[in-house]
C-alpha cells in the first residue's frame, strides 16, 4: 500500500541511518537521557519519527523530508556542545545527509 514516493523516502531514510551507526538519531531525545532537552528544542525530529510520517503520507515531496532532517542535526548542535560527540555526529550527518539527499536523480520527487 505504499506510494511510490512512500518507498522512495523509506529508501532514503535506510540511507541516512546508515551514517548514523551509534543511533544518537534513531528515537526521540528524552530529557532523562538530556537534561532540559524539551525546554531548549522547541521542534524536536528524529528517524523514528520522520519514519512515522512516511507511513502517515505527512510528506507530499523530498523537500519536506529535507526540511525534517535539517532540523533534526541542526537541534543536536544547538542542544550539544560544539566538543561533544553529539555534536560532531551531527554536523557530520548533515553534510553527509544533504549529499544523499541532493543528488540529481532525486529531482523526480520534488514537487
Ligand atoms: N540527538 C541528540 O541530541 C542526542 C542523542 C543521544 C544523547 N545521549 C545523551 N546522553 S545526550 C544525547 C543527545
Amino acid at each position: 500500500e505504499q506510494t511510490p514516493l512512500q518507498e522512495a523516502l523509506n529508501q532514503l531514510i535506510r540511507q541516512l541511518q546508515r551514517k548514523d551507526p551509534n543511533a544518537f538519531f534513531a528515537f526521540p531525545v528524552t530529557d532523562l537521557i538530556a537534561p532540559g532537552y524539551s525546554s531548549i528544542i522547541k521542534r524536536p525530529m528524529d528517524f523514528s519519527t520522520m519514519k512515522d510520517k512516511v507511513k502517515k503520507e505527512f510528506y507530499q515531496s523530498l523537500d519536506e523530508l529535507k526540511a525534517d532532517f535539517r532540523i533534526m542535526c541542526e537541534n543536536a548542535m544547538i542542544y550539544n556542545k560544539p566538543e561533544t560527540i553529539y555534536h560532531k555526529a551531527a554536523r557530520k550527518l548533515l553534510y553527509s545527509g544533504m549529499k544523499i539527499l541532493s543528488q540529481e536523480r532525486l529531482d523526480s520527487l520534488k514537487q
